[in-house]
């Protein structure tokens, strides 16, 4: 939830052969409504339903292609069948920190409904870190370092993972 892994990706995508795509981004595009639209209409069940299948087709068809997840991706089981599981890495404060000196900031939080509560939102990051921890095969810190700066960190550690 708003670390970077977009602005990462499309460094990524600039300096290398690789494509990239974003799992929320193919959920809006299957549903033809926003993440935001899919969680009222729906409810979250729906929604990690929707990454499963996403999920499956990633394993199956997806090659060389930087994929970027929502943060609750992680949970799918067949996450480590996919490729190198990348975590990117920062303090939850400096996460929002980020989110809000963007200009766009309000619109980037309404977007995002687990973060409309940020003691929720403290707490599921809490929950996760270790789970993070855990299931990647990369860490990048991305804390005071530019996309360009992290994208450059990714690709060189999944060249030597590989
Ligand atoms: N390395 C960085 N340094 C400073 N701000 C950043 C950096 N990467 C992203 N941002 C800003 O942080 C916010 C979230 O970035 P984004 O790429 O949309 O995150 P995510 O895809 O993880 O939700 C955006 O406002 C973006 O401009
Ligand atoms: O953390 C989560 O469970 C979610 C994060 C969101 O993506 P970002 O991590 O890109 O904000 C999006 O997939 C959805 O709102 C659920």
């Amino acid at each position: 939830m708003g670390v970077g892994k977009g602005s990462v990706a499309r460094e990524v995508i600039k300096i290398s052969d690789y494509m990239s795509v974003d799992t929320d981004d193919l959920i809006e595009s299957m549903e033809n409504r926003t993440v935001k639209k899919i969680f009222e209409k729906e409810g979250e069940a729906y929604f990690r339903n929707l990454e499963r299948k996403v999920s499956l087709w990633l394993e199956n068809c997806v090659d060389n292609t930087l994929i970027s997840t929502g943060g609750g991706f992680y949970k799918q089981k067949n996450l480590k069948s996919i490729g190198i599981v990348v975590f990117l890495n920062s303090p939850f404060d400096k996460i929002l920190k980020r989110i809000k000196s963007h200009s766009n900031a309000a619109k980037k939080l309404k977007k995002r409904p687990l973060l409309n509560d940020l003691k929720k939102a403290k707490e599921l990051y809490k929950e996760r870190l270790p789970e993070y921890k855990a299931l990647a095969d990369i860490v990048i810190d991305v804390t005071d370092k530019s996309a360009l700066e992290c994208a450059k960190e990714l690709l060189k550690k999944v060249e030597e993972h590989a």
